[in-house]
């Protein structure tokens, strides 16, 4: 089983530390979403894995070993880093064509690559013609080319319509389920949590989480329990009889803060209060990540002065 193995990298651009001492392993069978604010360090991450960069110090391995001294790349990583990466004037099966010749792989597997990602009937077409996700399908086709054991997406998701969001989301999951190593960065976070088994977040170069998504939510985003109710005066007195403090919300739903479900729910049929709605409000990944980041984030928005 391969991983994808940093050990204290750095990378830094002139006086600029891109990336920071960041050590994590990316390991087989579950998808490790890559997340961090705009200029976190991710792209120049998967650029070293890759050995498009140097690093300053530290390694970035593929199964114990750098990426260019792999004999057969494309066979063993597959990676989607800049949807413009292929030649305009070619058409997507030659550019595809040469990719799989250099690499060794049969040709047969390019008319396969073309058909799961959905480019199959533009495939005589020039690149150049291809739309934002028509390019995002071509560059996933290129790294499925050489069926590898380690995939790393940059944005994978990056302009594709709804369908072909719920598709690169199955695809992943399918890969994971495969053994493979599966690495993606996004910054869609409903989408992250839809595919995530794992998380990986930079700050500023900077590791600053490296845990199971579910784990990442729970640690940062407090339960909390939705009630509707046509007798709020019972409920809110019941709830206060053991010490919790119902929030009414505009369009009349209620929410109980740092409470679970069961608790709640043997609070209110103890009391016989008529319940419409009662659930789990479980924190979602996009409340988890804000709260985590919301100090490394170099590029934030300003409140304007009025
Ligand atoms: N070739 C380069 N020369 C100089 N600075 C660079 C270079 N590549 C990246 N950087 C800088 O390194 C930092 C990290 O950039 P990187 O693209 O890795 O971040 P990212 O997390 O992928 O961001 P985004 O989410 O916006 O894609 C940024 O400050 C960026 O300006």
């Amino acid at each position: 089983m391969t991983s994808i193995d940093v050990q204290h990298l750095t990378k830094e651009y002139g006086t600029r530390r891109a990336v920071d001492d960041l050590t994590f392993t990316v390991r087989p069978g579950r998808v490790t979403g890559f997340l961090g604010p705009n200029g976190a360090g991710k792209s120049t991450t998967m650029r070293l894995v890759l050995g498009l960069d140097r690093p300053t110090s530290g390694t970035a391995t593929v199964g114990g070993r750098a990426y260019t001294t792999l004999q057969e790349p494309l066979r063993q990583v597959g990676a989607l880093l800049d949807a413009d990466a292929a030649h305009g004037s070619r058409t997507a099966r030659n550019h595809l064509r040469v990719l799989a010749a250099s690499n060794r792989v049969p040709a047969r597997r390019v008319d396969e690559v073309m058909e799961e990602t959905g480019i199959a009937s533009v495939a005589r077409r020039r690149v150049k013609t291809f739309s934002l996700g028509m390019r995002q399908r071509l560059g996933i086709a290129a790294a499925l080319l050489g069926d590898p054991e380690v995939v790393m997406l940059d944005e994978p998701s990056n302009g594709l319509d709804p369908e072909g969001i719920i598709w690169i989301r199955e695809l992943l999951r399918r890969m994971a389920a495969e053994g493979r190593t599966v690495l993606v960065s996004s910054h869609l976070m409903n989408e992250t949590a839809s595919f995530a088994d794992h998380l990986v977040v930079l700050g500023r170069g900077r590791l600053l989480a490296d845990t199971p998504m579910r784990e990442f939510i729970d640690a940062r985003v407090r339960p909390r329990v939705r009630v509707r109710t046509p007798d709020a005066t019972a409920l809110k007195a019941a709830l206060a009889r053991h010490g919790h403090d119902a929030v009414e919300h505009a369009d009349g739903h209620w929410t109980v803060p740092d409470a679970r479900v069961e608790d709640i729910g043997r609070i209110v049929s103890g009391a016989g209060v008529s319940v419409l709605e009662l659930a789990a409000d479980e924190g979602t990944l996009e409340q988890a990540y804000l709260d985590l980041t919301a100090t490394e984030t170099e590029f934030t928005a300003q409140p304007q002065e009025a």
